[in-house]
């Protein structure tokens, strides 16, 4: 059902979900389509509600992000190419943003999938993934996100570039919980700007892969994160010393890629342990893994 216009108003939201990052390769290209990255990560139940709107009392393109004017350049180049229309961008987050849970690559796909449905675009799905990817690209905020976030579950990146292009495969797995502790914020731009790190990143990100390939279960995706971010020298100070109490109480836990977060998919037995581990470090988030994709809400 097309929304209907309200005093010349047409507007449209859409949620989006959060996607964490375990391990990653990154692949350049001039090509905003074919760049992207490889890799492994965990769609959530969390994410963030995008509303659209677009009329004569709006003016000028703003985004709003739980309720604060930010520059929102990514969300931004998703309106530039798909309507000169300014729109007004309204964005509530239930993840935390800026700590590697693709809040960019979330606000993305929510505005590219409100804006199509608030102007009756009528795009397909595969068409509003590539939108968003190519923003998430083109301003450095994300390389991969955009493909989990538009496949849940637990997808692994075989190929990299966008949605239309990537080969995509899943670590098969039920809704189990996800649970999260926020250390501080990383910019994604400063890591993905540093030579040696991506050289880094990307040596340890290709073991990674090798070895989650030959066992894709949660519990190796675990295995093959933790791996990764203590390989490529990203896990230091607070991260390092959640993931090493973690591994004292018995459970894997990882960063959450590119962020200063710790996240683990503990079994069932052995929740209460990780809860008293992760609650030294902080607030608690608890998910579950999201097996949807991207809807009009
Ligand atoms: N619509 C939006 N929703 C959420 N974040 C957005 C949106 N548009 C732009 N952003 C920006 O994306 C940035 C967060 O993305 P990023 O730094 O890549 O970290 P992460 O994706 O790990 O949260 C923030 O600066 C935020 O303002
Ligand atoms: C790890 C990252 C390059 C960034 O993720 P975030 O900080 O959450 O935007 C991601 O997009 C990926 O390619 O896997």
């Amino acid at each position: 059902m097309q929304p209907e216009p309200v005093n010349d108003t047409l507007t449209a939201r859409a949620f989006a979900p959060a996607h964490i990052t375990g391990f990653f390769k990154i692949h350049d290209h001039e090509d905003p389509m074919k760049k992207g990255s490889t890799g492994c990560g965990v769609v959530l139940d969390g994410g963030v509600y995008t509303t659209v709107t677009t009329g004569k009392d709006i003016d000028k393109t703003e985004i709003f992000l739980n309720g604060e004017i930010v520059a929102g350049n990514t969300s931004r180049t998703v309106i530039e190419s798909m309507t000169d229309l300014p729109v007004k961008v309204e964005s509530i987050s239930d993840i935390p943003i800026g700590c590697g849970f693709g809040a960019s690559g979330a606000g993305a796909l929510g505005t590219a999938y409100a804006l199509n449905h608030a102007l009756s675009l009528e795009y397909t799905s595969i068409r509003l993934n590539d939108i968003a990817h190519i923003a998430e690209v083109k301003n450095g905020s994300g390389l991969g996100d955009v493909v989990g976030q538009a496949h849940g579950g637990i997808p692994i990146r075989k190929t990299p570039g966008s949605p239309s292009i990537a080969r995509i495969d899943h670590v098969p797995t039920a809704e189990k919980e996800v649970f999260c502790v926020v250390l501080g914020e990383l910019s994604t731009s400063s890591v993905l700007g540093n030579p040696e790190m991506v050289k880094n990143i990307n040596i340890a990100g290709e073991e990674a892969m090798k070895k989650l390939i030959e066992k894709p279960t949660v519990d190796n995706f675990m295995h093959c994160s933790r791996e990764f971010a203590i390989n490529c020298g990203l896990a230091r100070g607070k991260v390092r010393e959640a993931i090493e109490a973690a591994d004292k109480a018995g459970v894997v836990a990882s960063q959450a890629m590119l962020g200063n977060a710790v996240f683990s998919i503990p079994s069932v037995t052995c929740v209460k342990e990780l809860i008293d581990v992760f609650s030294d470090f902080g607030e608690v988030l608890r998910f579950k893994i999201r097996t949807g994709s991207i809807k009009i809400v």
